[in-house]
Formats: C-alpha cells, sequence, structure tokens
C-alpha cells in the first residue's frame, strides 16, 4: 500500500489490487420514503420550474402522480424572493402534494444555475425557517457559501431528522478529477447524507473524468450515496451510468421542462436505467 494524499485526508489505496477497494462493502444505502438510494438502478429526480406559487404546488402535485420518478426537487429559488415564511409554507404545502415521493428542498443561487442570487443572510433565513416550520425529506446545501453557516444548518436539518445534501456547482468548466475527488471527500467530511456535484462538460474527456472521479470515490474515498452529473451535450451520458460507476441519483426533466442542460426526459431515462441495470444483473 502506498497513501494518497488530498489536503488533509490521507487514506490508504491498495495499488496491488488485492481488494477490490478500500474498505470493500463499506458502502451504506440510504432508505427515505422506503425507497433504497444506492441499492438496484440509479433512483430518479424532477425538478420544479415553476415560477409563481400556485404553479409550484400544482406541479409538485403533477409530479407525484409521475411512477417513474422517486424524488421531487421543490426548487424555491425559481419563485424569487419570497418571505422565508412564506417559502416554508410553501414547502409543507409541497410536501402533502407529494405523496410518497421523497421531496427535496433547494434554494439554489444564481451562481450555481438558479434565476436570481440570495445573500448568505438570506440563505441562511431561508433554509432556517423551512427547517423550523416548512417541511422536507432533504436539503440541499452548497458546499461552497460561508463554512460556519453551512455547519449550523447541517445540525439544523439533522436535529429535525432532515437529510443533507452538500452539493457543488460549475456551469462552465471541468475541474480536474482529483479536485473533483477532493470536493466530494470534503462534502462527505462536513457531514453530508448524500455527496452531490454538477459539473459541465465540453468534451467526451470531460465527462470521463467526472466518472472517473465518482467511480474512486465510491471505491476508495467514502460509504455515502452520490448525486453527480456533467451538464450539457458531452454530460448527457453520466447522468444514466450511476450504477456502473457511483451515482445513485440522476435529475430527468418532466414536459420538456429541465432545470440544467443535458437532462433527459423521465420516463426515456427509466428505461434505459432499467435496461442496463438489468445487464449488470443477470
Ligand atoms: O444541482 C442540481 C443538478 C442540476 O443542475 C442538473 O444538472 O441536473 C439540476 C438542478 O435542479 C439540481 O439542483
Amino acid at each position: 500500500s502506498v497513501t494518497d494524499a488530498f489536503s488533509t485526508v490521507t487514506m490508504p489505496v491498495d495499488t496491488m489490487n488485492h481488494v477490490p477497494g478500500w474498505m470493500p462493502d463499506a458502502f451504506k444505502p440510504l432508505e427515505l420514503k422506503g425507497r433504497m438510494i444506492g441499492e438496484g438502478r440509479p433512483k430518479l429526480i424532477a425538478p420544479t420550474t415553476a415560477k409563481t406559487p400556485e404553479d409550484f404546488v400544482k406541479t409538485v402535485k403533477t409530479l407525484a402522480a409521475r411512477p417513474e420518478l422517486d424524488m421531487i426537487e421543490a426548487r424555491l429559488d425559481y419563485l424569487g424572493n419570497l418571505k422565508p415564511d412564506e417559502f416554508a409554507r410553501l414547502t409543507r404545502e409541497a410536501y402533502e402534494a407529494s405523496g410518497d415521493k421523497i421531496l427535496l428542498v433547494t434554494l439554489r443561487n444564481g451562481t450555481d444555475g438558479g434565476p436570481i442570487n440570495f445573500d448568505d443572510a438570506t440563505y441562511e433565513a431561508v433554509y432556517s425557517a423551512v427547517i423550523a416550520s416548512g417541511r422536507a425529506d432533504v436539503l440541499d446545501f452548497e458546499i461552497f457559501r460561508d463554512a460556519a453557516m453551512t455547519s449550523r444548518l447541517i445540525e439544523a436539518a439533522h436535529a429535525k431528522g432532515i437529510k443533507v445534501i452538500l452539493s457543488d456547482h460549475e456551469f462552465k468548466f471541468m475541474p480536474e478529477e482529483d479536485e473533483i475527488i477532493r470536493r466530494l471527500i470534503l462534502e462527505d467530511r462536513m457531514g453530508a447524507d448524500i455527496l452531490k456535484i454538477a459539473v459541465m462538460a465540453h468534451s467526451p474527456e470531460d465527462a470521463l473524468k467526472l466518472m472517473s472521479a465518482t467511480a474512486k470515490v465510491r471505491r476508495l474515498h467514502s460509504n455515502k450515496p452520490m448525486l453527480t452529473m456533467a451538464m450539457g451535450k458531452w454530460g448527457v451520458l453520466t447522468r444514466i451510468t450511476g450504477e456502473g460507476f457511483g451515482s445513485d441519483l440522476t435529475f430527468a426533466s418532466v414536459g420538456g421542462k429541465a432545470s440544467a442542460p443535458g437532462q433527459i426526459p423521465s420516463e426515456e431515462c427509466l428505461q434505459v436505467l432499467e435496461t442496463l441495470h438489468k445487464a449488470m444483473n443477470p
């Protein structure tokens, strides 16, 4: 064995291939509303892109009726800069409307694919209100914001039994493979229940970097479920290869409404995922 260092984290790597990876069988699937994330085929998420509260709740109801979906992402940012309590109320309505689907609540910043920017104070106030008086199964926090704020939000969410996705976005470029690995490890160390990264691919090699990093984190560095994808034309393949490489969830579009470039229509995406699952598990 040699050691492999990522910032302050040092892990053994079995260069002789005596074992299939670091801590074989250490991976732990996550159960949410009776659905096993990290077991079987990757689970499907569809985002809301509604811009008004009425449309938002209606969209959640429509998505809840789609059998191919496992999770609904309530994208609060598309609703604009509402009051924190108003956002919290809407998550309660969305939770009721989401039926047996897992409800993920996200306030995405303009720099990370959302329509507008939310400063740290607003960001913390909105998520705190959702945690205190709203409803969600999972919350998505951006890892590269104020670290103390992120730690407070993770602690508050966990105290209420809400799971946390820590996410990172690069809409312009593909980080190097080691950097993707470093960021996913950082999310693990900060206390995420699901590690996530969405990065832009400009070439087939870019997509390979994301898939290779994902596979290495799964086999060598983390026992937590992941949600990794490359965006754009060259990233499409990364949205369906999760069972092979270690991404346990994938975003798909419904009714042509995508929240990022490269999302595959949900029913077609499910077919591909099931075909790959069968071939991998004959
Ligand atoms: O962060 C992500 C990933 C995403 O950007 C995608 O590429 O599918 C879609 C967003 O809705 C979600 O919040």
